[in-house]
């Protein structure tokens, strides 16, 4: 079991993320102290202040390159390692050099994937941070490279800080760039582009992004928009700001906090009016509307017309862009499947199956249309929904789930779950998992001109979470669309009932909403399930 971390009355959590460029010079990749040195004194305020702070700190490879003299990144993979050992061991005592001066004891944590795919260790590594910041210690993490190989790498370092955002359970996510902000395009070519201060639904601004094609599309924003929506599904409010000016930090987090208690007190006066004069009047009445969803007391309907607060005179607000955490955060176990683990392959399930499953319901092998790669029983797989083609082939009769069904609608967060984007896309090679693949089973249907199984474009399959499954995908492909009665005649054995049991299945963004279906049918996995 993870220890509490012991938190009082306004303390905060802050995750503040640093890049190789913002930690050695790219040329000479002589360390830059300044920026070293203001991230040092800030995190430092910050302490004194009573918060907690975590760093996450690239840059093993950078300050091992300048120890060996050598110019440019090497291509090998040992290669890289060896110089991220040789240059992990100077940055820890850069850092630590550099905490000594305030008095400041920091701790070193490496990761890789695979050390926090098992529960167990995912827990440990999350009991070693609460420890260390209940001792008052400054974390410093990086990706263990040493022993990552691609698969088990994070990625980038921008991922692990949301990882690790998600996994102390921070309020906030400083994610330092060469930029002060996101813009609504490329700012290099569009003199007209604006700031964009505030993201509320990081899901608009991926439509807007792809529609734009700016600056945000390049491979150092791309990872941290990636990030910021892993953290903020986390309930982790995530800043975009320049690396060169850390100072700021402190500067945006009192206004972001501002902004925050402004939106509380707002709520509390619409609720306190709404008992006495309806909800709409009070909203008239609000004297401004303030930006930061409040975790878990009313739902985005509820929230007036979002803008900005404007800052007081005396208050410079520097320029950065704030990605608002998800009101109904997804933790502990199921940020931990959804994030932690690697999947293995997808089970395509129906949209009953899905209605089933928001309805806290298991995976039932009725539910299921498809199955794609190969994976062995308590692995992890990506979820998603299709539309079922009537079909004989791929089904059997007890997977009689309606042919045209609605789409589940997510009254909570007032949308469905955009489709999810192209695998080869920049999210999937960043994230690997958070997509849809359309199953090989499938494209051979349409190869050989078999009826496929399901819908490939209208509507397009989407993924709504993952799961750890009881059976492999050898077993699933048999069992898929029976009853659960049936398992045992197919399989010879039944070792559940389910293909996932509900506490091993993590739905994104959709976890505490029942869908709103009222012209819905059933499928065979949310009848059975009731
Ligand atoms: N873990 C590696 C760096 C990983 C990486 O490329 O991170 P980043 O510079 O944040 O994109 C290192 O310490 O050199």
């Amino acid at each position: 079991m993870a220890v509490q971390p012991k938190k009082h009355h306004g303390q905060l959590t802050i995750v503040i993320k640093l890049g190789t460029s913002s930690i050695v010079d790219e040329k000479t990749h002589q360390p830059l102290l300044s920026i070293l040195s203001l991230i040092v004194e800030t995190a430092h305020k910050l302490r004194r202040d009573g918060h907690h702070v975590v760093i996450v700190s690239s840059g093993a490879i950078g300050v091992g390159l300048r120890r060996m003299d050598i110019e440019k990144r090497p291509k090998q993979l040992p290669r890289a390692q060896a110089l991220a050992a040789i240059g992990q061991c100077r940055l820890m005592s850069l850092w630590d050099q550099l905490f000594e001066h305030v008095r400041q004891p920091i701790g070193q944590v490496l990761l890789t994937r695979n050390d926090i795919a098992d529960r167990t260790q995912y827990q440990n590594a999350q009991n070693t941070f609460i420890e260390l910041l209940n001792m008052g210690v400054i974390p410093i993490v990086n990706e263990n490279d040493t022993l990552a190989v691609s698969e088990i790498k994070f990625g980038d370092n921008d991922t692990l800080s949301a990882i690790t955002a998600g996994m102390v359970q921070a309020d906030y996510l400083f994610l330092m760039t060469d930029v002060d902000c996101l813009y609504d395009k490329n700012p290099r070519t569009n003199p007209d582009a604006k700031p964009i201060t505030v993201v509320e639904d990081i899901a608009d601004l991926a439509a807007d992004v792809s529609s734009a094609g700016s600056a945000l599309g390049t491979g150092g924003m791309s990872t941290k928009i990636v990030a910021a929506r892993l953290a903020t599904s986390a309930g982790v409010t995530t800043v975009i700001t320049k690396s060169s000016k850390p100072g700021n930090i402190g500067a945006i987090i009192r206004y972001a906090e501002s902004q925050r208690l402004a939106r509380v007190s707002s709520r509390s006066s619409v609720a306190n009016s709404d008992r006495e004069g309806g909800l709409s009047s009070s909203i008239a009445s609000l004297k401004f509307h303030s930006d930061h969803a409040t975790p878990s007391t009313s739902t985005p309907q509820e929230t007036p017309a979002q803008t900005e607060t404007p800052p007081s005179e005396a208050e410079e607000v520097p320029l950065h862009t704030r990605f608002l955490a998800n009101a109904h955060p997804i933790r502990d176990r199921w940020f931990w499947i959804l994030h932690g683990l690697t999947p293995h392959g997808t089970i395509y399930i129906d949209y009953g199956a899905w209605h089933a499953l928001s309805d806290k319901a298991g995976l039932l092998p009725s539910g299921i249309v498809d199955v794609d790669g190969h994976f062995s029983q308590q692995e992890a797989v990506r979820l998603v929904v299709v539309k079922r083609l009537p079909s004989t082939n791929h089904t059997s009769t007890a997977a009689s789930t309606p042919a045209t069904p609605n789409p589940p609608h997510n009254h909570t967060h007032g949308h469905v779950p955009a489709p999810v984007p192209d695998r080869n896309s920049l999210y999937e090679r960043h994230h690997p998992g958070l997509v849809h693949s359309h199953s090989s089973s499938q494209l051979l249907a349409h190869h050989h001109q078999q009826q496929p199984a399901y819908e490939l474009h209208n509507p397009a399959p989407f993924e709504i979470g993952r799961a750890v499954v009881n059976y492999s995908d050898v077993e699933i492909r048999r069992i898929k669309g029976l009853h659960s009665t049936q398992i045992h005649e197919a399989l010879g054995y039944a070792d559940s009932e389910y293909v996932a049991l509900r506490e091993n299945i993590a739905l994104l963004g959709v976890e505490k909403s029942r869908p709103n279906t009222p012209s819905f049918g059933r499928s065979a996995n949310e009848a059975e399930a009731h």
